[in-house]
């Protein structure tokens, strides 16, 4: 995946990439990016209902959790069977809902690993993550670092990076980025550290590096699955479309792999088409305010023509985008 020379001037060290880490997760797409569902877990049904999202891994955030852990076990059980796994429990001082202490904190990451998640998330600066790292077992840590507020400059992004590649298995560098430039700065760590590198900024301005940094080769990005559990993070759907529109899709071999490509494009397409039917909609409403009339068979035609092999599709989608004007 190639960067433009613009891109490249504008980020020396993005262009240091184009080593795509590929880790082993269960659902590997096979460029690499693992699209994972992030979710705030307060009972067994969050779980439950995720099981249901078309992804292919959860970030179960049990920070968020009411009951005991004895209340999600079993379900947490079918997760892990079930999808590529990562168990968060995620403190305060780094965006968390984590409300008791750090030893009580520890003590959840190390019943949580004795279900043998694929990832399990520290943050690398935090007092617990050495006893963790010696209990992870056959589960990857992932070693994290977030701000909430800001994108520090490179060379702190850095230290930071190279601080969580010495006990992670993987590096994130999670960053708020203020402006666009933020987002430039920490998508420059993918490929800079020794280790597969989850690097990218929240916040609206930060929103592109989101897909930016799946073409680069981060291993993992977060979506929402309807409660975001970070500002600007997006939905799976969206996201789907997002890459789709870059041109990263999953390749695959096989009827499963073609069957999961397929999945994706669905995810893409349905995304679209429900973005077209909320902008007719909203043209429904400006044409009745403006005494205009809704059909208007001119540029009903040059869709229809504009649609070539897909003409037949096309009609169907018309007719639905007509509809909802009628009745904005
Ligand atoms: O670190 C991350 C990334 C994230 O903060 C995001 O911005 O999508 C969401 C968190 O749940 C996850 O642990």
């Amino acid at each position: 995946m190639g960067l433009t020379p613009r891109v490249r001037r504008a980020a020396p060290g993005l262009y240091k990439t184009g080593v795509f880490y590929i880790l082993k997760p269960r659902h590997q797409w096979p460029h690499g990016v693992l699209i994972c569902g992030a979710v705030p877990v307060r009972k067994a049904r969050d779980v439950e209902r995720a099981l249901e999202a078309p992804v292919p891994c959860l970030e179960l955030r049990l920070d968020y959790l009411e009951a005991g852990l004895v209340e999600v076990r079993r379900v947490l059980e079918e997760a892990v069977a079930r999808r590529t796994v990562i168990f968060t429990v995620r403190r305060r001082e780094e965006g968390g809902a984590w409300r008791g202490g750090e030893e009580e904190r520890a003590e959840l990451y190390l019943k949580l690993l004795d279900l043998s998640p694929h990832y399990i998330d520290v943050e690398a600066e935090s007092p617990i993550i050495r006893q963790v790292a010696g209990a992870k077992g056959g589960s990857r840590l992932i070693a994290s670092r977030h701000d909430f507020e800001k994108t520090p400059p490179l060379e702190v992004l850095t230290q930071w990076a190279r601080r969580a590649a010495e006990l992670g298995d993987v590096v994130k560098i999670v960053t708020y980025a203020r402006e666009p430039g933020d987002g430039l700065r920490v998508l420059s760590l993918i490929g800079a550290a020794p280790k597969p590198t989850v690097a990218f900024a929240m916040g609206p301005a930060g929103a592109y590096t989101r897909v930016a940094a799946a073409a680069l080769g981060s291993p993992i990005m977060y979506v929402s699955l309807g409660e975001a559990t970070a500002p600007g993070q997006i939905s799976a759907d969206a996201y789907y479309a997002a890459l789709l529109a870059v041109g990263i899709a999953p390749e695959g071999e096989g009827l499963p792999a073609m069957r999961e490509a397929l999945d994706w494009i669905d995810g893409g397409l349905m995304y679209l088409l429900k973005r077209r039917l909320e902008v007719c909609r909203d043209m429904g409403r400006l044409k009745k305010a403006a005494g205009l009339a809704i059909y208007d068979d001119a540029r009903e035609a040059q869709v229809l023509r504009r649609a070539g092999d897909f003409k037949q599709i096309f009609e169907l989608v018309v007719q639905m985008c007509k509809a909802v004007q009628i009745v904005a």
